[in-house]
């Protein structure tokens, strides 16, 4: 693992200097989607028991990016990187979390507290730690009990399916979850709940949550709440982004 930043008054302001850049960046490129989908892939390989994977920037390296759970990220990375030469003290662990909080923030989502001082680390994790949009109930569980989240956190992060679609090419589906891929707001929920949604997606994984019991019962708070689906999402997300980071 690489040394960690220094958190000091200088890095706090180099974040916000980026962070509006990353505004400017993902407003201009409507990127937001995919900026959100890399901050949740290089966090969601964390591995509670052993410790490794996480929010640490190694989804940079060809040997992760080319996963097939990441197809496509390589242009989300690649739009970064001119972020990161302007503000070079920021690591990419930062630096990627940073998006996803902005990618949510710029299309309507909640506020997300960011907390910086994340470390880069040049470790991948294997393939096969992200979880498969063919499989179902107890196939999310193990996947994210290993991160060391819960049934909560599946259901309202799955709601970051408000953002962006499927590419045929990328991951063989095809579609948006909504109406409008470029609002994030509880759409996402109230698409579920409905039998057959006119020309949108809806994954073995996403139909999962409506199927199983307890996972339902968050997917129905959420369709009818959005302020209560804004507020855990905004908590989840926080916990996705710091898996395995003690703040300074
Ligand atoms: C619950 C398990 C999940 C599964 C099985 C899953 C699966 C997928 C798949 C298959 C795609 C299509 C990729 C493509 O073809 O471009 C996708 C896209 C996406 N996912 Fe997930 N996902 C999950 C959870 C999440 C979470 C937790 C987030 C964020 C909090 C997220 C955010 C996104 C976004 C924003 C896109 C659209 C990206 C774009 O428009 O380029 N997903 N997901
Ligand atoms: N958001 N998750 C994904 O993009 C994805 C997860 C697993 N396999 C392919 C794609």
């Amino acid at each position: 693992m690489e040394e960690g930043p220094v958190v000091d008054e200088e890095y706090m302001k180099e974040i916000e200097k980026a962070r509006r850049d990353l505004r400017a960046l993902i407003s201009s490129k409507s990127c937001a989607p995919i900026m959100l989908r890399l901050a949740w892939h290089d966090a969601g390989s964390y591995d509670a028991k052993t410790k490794t994977g996480g929010p640490n920037g190694s989804i940079r390296f060809e040997e992760e990016y080319s996963h097939s759970a990441n197809a496509g990220l390589k242009i989300a990375i690649d739009l970064l990187e001119p972020v990161k030469a302007k503000h070079p003290k920021i690591t990419y662990a930062d630096l990627y979390q940073l998006a996803g909080v902005v990618a949510v923030e710029v299309t309507g989502g909640p506020t997300i507290d960011f907390v910086p001082g994340r470390k880069d680390s040049s470790r991948c994790p294997e393939e096969g730690r992200l979880p498969d949009a063919k499989q179902g109930a107890s196939h999310l569980r193990e996947v994210f009990y290993r991160m060391g989240l819960s049934d909560k956190d599946i259901v309202a992060l799955s709601g970051g399916h408000t953002l962006g679609r499927a590419h045929p090419e990328r991951s063989g589906f095809d579609g948006a979850w909504t109406k409008d891929p470029l609002k994030f707001d509880n759409s996402y929920f109230i698409e579920l709940l409905k039998e057959e949604s006119e020309g949108l997606l809806k994954l073995p994984s996403d139909k999962t949550l409506v199927e199983d019991p307890v996972f339902r019962r968050y997917v129905e708070l959420y369709a009818k709440d959005e302020d209560a689906f804004f507020k855990d999402y905004a908590e989840s997300h926080k916990k996705l982004s710091e898996l395995g980071f003690t703040p300074p």
